[in-house]
């Protein structure tokens, strides 16, 4: 069971299908012991065959021992690259300049904290808590390895985001952190460049032969565990730092192996973890830093038990949570895992970013797989790649099969039943174009970066507001538009009130029925910016594709005498 997914579980256990059969297969010694590799599998950069394992010295794929050793030679054989020195940002002079403090440059006048605050309102940042940081605006701005540098400018990372600019520093001066920020905002590596920066240090300092994990980063998903290990791996390229994934349905033989051998940071799941950590004696004496990502998720009832399990074993940590979405009972809790919590938070938290246009129908439970097709035949509607989200698993196999029967696209799922194997071959699929649809269940629903999606399509809606702003989230990463299709009916009403709230807030057309609904009696469902709805429903909706749609008029609220727009002509989404 995983997060998101609609079955009653209790207190999360470690599953048989996190165990799976591949589990006690011992490294190959030879090359020719090796399997050839499956399409979307890890190849070994020596031979071409599985990957089985990765080579502990570097970041590559290995499939045996033999091979490791051919790549270890010739790496010992090449000459160190000349590291190009990073390239600093000149920002222009004036009233919109702004001098952080850089230690590279410690004669520089720093800002005055009233500029300093002006600039955290500019960057949308507010913070909360004794002496925080303040907020850098380039990456050398921080001490941070010249080689990690380079690796942000070669992924593309030219500037820090706002999340960014006032997390790095704050972590790099060991406060613990609450962080609450949109998604897609680039949480993740203000998160992992800390980490780097601080391992690198710690290994290139170290006296001891300790080579025990320095940092742990826990994740509702296995799907968010990859993709956090994979960003990791990159910023990380060439320092000495390297990462173990532990993951349910990957061997455990493996991941022990590669943590036995020397890694700086571990990227897993809960239920993984703790299963290895019974398993098998980990040194977690020298793991300074404990990162909770989606921690409103890991907090909950489920996960709460392990997260805190883990944290128990290791001696008083750097504690650094994240989410898009946060309330204040896991405040109260953070305030429970470190003591002097910097609490940090960008944009827009608590709603769904404001580069999703959403885009809510009515629609029956019965009606809703024609809904689907139609939308996904209408060249207008469907933007492709798109994500559909499902609440079973179950229902998110039916369905796929069923888009793919109506409308001839190829379509793949993901779901927790499913093996690691196919998850990733499906994800793979997915992220290469190979198809153009995945329907899921809320495995992919929270920190997934799914790049090229500018399209989800809610066919179920998730039981809480935060699954749905994490869902909907999946539509735009660093403000790029994209648009969520929400289909809704009657059954979801433990949600309508929110979901109202949410619109409205958003200034997003709210149909007919939502806004009668007595679930949403007390939510006042009229809007100050009735031109401004009505321009952007014009924008989302030329006619003949209209929704059952009210719009109140300003300030009346009475939501029987709302105004209907056009109600007579349904055409793809009616
Ligand atoms: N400084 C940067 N410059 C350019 N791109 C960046 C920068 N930081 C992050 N990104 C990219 O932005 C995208 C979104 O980042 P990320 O996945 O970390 O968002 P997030 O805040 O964790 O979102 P979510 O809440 O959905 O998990 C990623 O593709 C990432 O590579």
């Amino acid at each position: 069971m995983e997060q998101g997914e609609n079955q009653s579980a209790g207190s999360f256990v470690v599953s048989s299908s996190d165990n799976n059969e591949l589990e006690d297969l011992p490294v190959k010694e030879r090359c020719f012991e090796q399997r050839e590799a499956l399409p979307g599998e890890p190849r070994c950069v020596v031979c071409g065959r599985y990957g089985e394992y990765i080579c502990d010295q570097t970041d590559d794929d290995i499939c045996s021992v033999e091979c490791k050793t051919i790549l270890l030679a010739r790496i010992a054989a090449k000459t160190k690259p000349a590291v190009k020195a990073a390239k600093r940002v000149n920002l222009p002079l004036g009233d919109e300049s702004f001098c952080i403090k850089d230690i590279n440059f410690p004669n520089i006048p720093t800002l005055a904290d009233s500029r300093i605050s002006s600039l955290r309102t500019k960057l949308d940042i507010c913070v909360k808590g004794d002496a925080v940081p303040d907020p850098i605006m380039c990456f050398s701005a921080c001490g941070l390895p010249e080689k990690l540098v380079h690796n942000l400018e070669t992924a593309g990372y030219c500037m820090p985001t706002p999340v960014q600019m006032q997390v790095i520093p704050a972590s790099m001066s060991n406060r613990s952190l609450l962080v609450s920020a949109d998604t897609g905002s680039g949480k993740t590596a203000s998160f992992l460049i800390p980490i780097i920066a601080h391992c690198s240090q710690v290994r290139s300092q170290e006296s001891t032969s300790n080579q025990g994990p320095l940092a742990i980063v826990l994740a509702p998903t296995r799907e968010l565990c990859l993709q956090v290990e994979e960003q990791a791996k990159v910023l990380g390229k060439g320092l000495p730092f390297k990462t173990a994934l532990v993951v349910g349905g990957d061997p455990l033989p493996q991941q022990i192996y590669r943590i036995e051998n020397g890694i700086e940071l571990i990227v897993g799941t809960p239920g993984r973890l703790i299963d290895l950590l019974m398993k098998h004696n980990v040194d977690l004496t020298y793991v300074s830093v404990f990162v909770l990502d989606e921690v409103d998720c890991l907090l909950e009832r489920g996960f709460r038990d392990q997260a805190m399990q883990i944290f128990q074993s290791l001696s008083q940590p750097q504690v650094m949570m994240f989410s898009a979405t946060l309330h204040s009972e896991v405040e109260k809790m953070s305030n429970s895992l470190a003591k002097n919590v910097i609490s940090i938070s960008c944009g827009n938290p608590n709603r769904p970013t404001k580069s999703v246009k959403q885009v809510v129908i009515w629609v029956e439970s019965k009606k809703k797989k024609q809904k689907i097709f139609e939308i996904m035949k209408s060249k207008q509607h469907f933007k492709p790649p798109a994500v559909v989200f499902v609440s079973s698993r179950v229902g998110a196999d039916l369905l796929s099969e069923a888009i793919t029967v109506a409308t001839g696209l190829e379509v793949v799922s993901i779901h927790g039943e499913k093996t690691m194997k196919e998850r990733r071959e499906n994800l793979r699929r997915f992220l290469t174009g190979e198809v153009s649809v995945v329907v899921s269940t809320g495995v992919l629903g929270r920190g997934m970066d799914l790049l090229k999606v500018r399209q989800v399509i809610l066919f179920d809606i998730p039981n809480s507001i935060d699954e749905y702003i994490h869902q909907v989230g999946r539509a735009s990463r660093m403000g790029e538009e994209g648009m969520a299709v929400v289909f809704v009916n009657e059954e979801d009403r433990r949600i309508f009130k929110e979901l109202v709230q949410v619109l409205k807030t958003a200034g997003a057309p709210i149909p007919r029925e939502l806004a009668n609904s007595r679930y949403t009696a007390g939510v006042y469902v009229g809007s100050e910016r009735k031109r401004k709805l009505s321009s952007s429903y014009r924008n989302i909706l030329s006619p003949p594709e209209l929704f059952h749609l009210v719009i109140l008029a300003k300030g009346d609220s009475n939501r029987n005498s709302a105004v209907l727009l056009k109600t007579e002509s349904i055409g793809d989404f009616g």
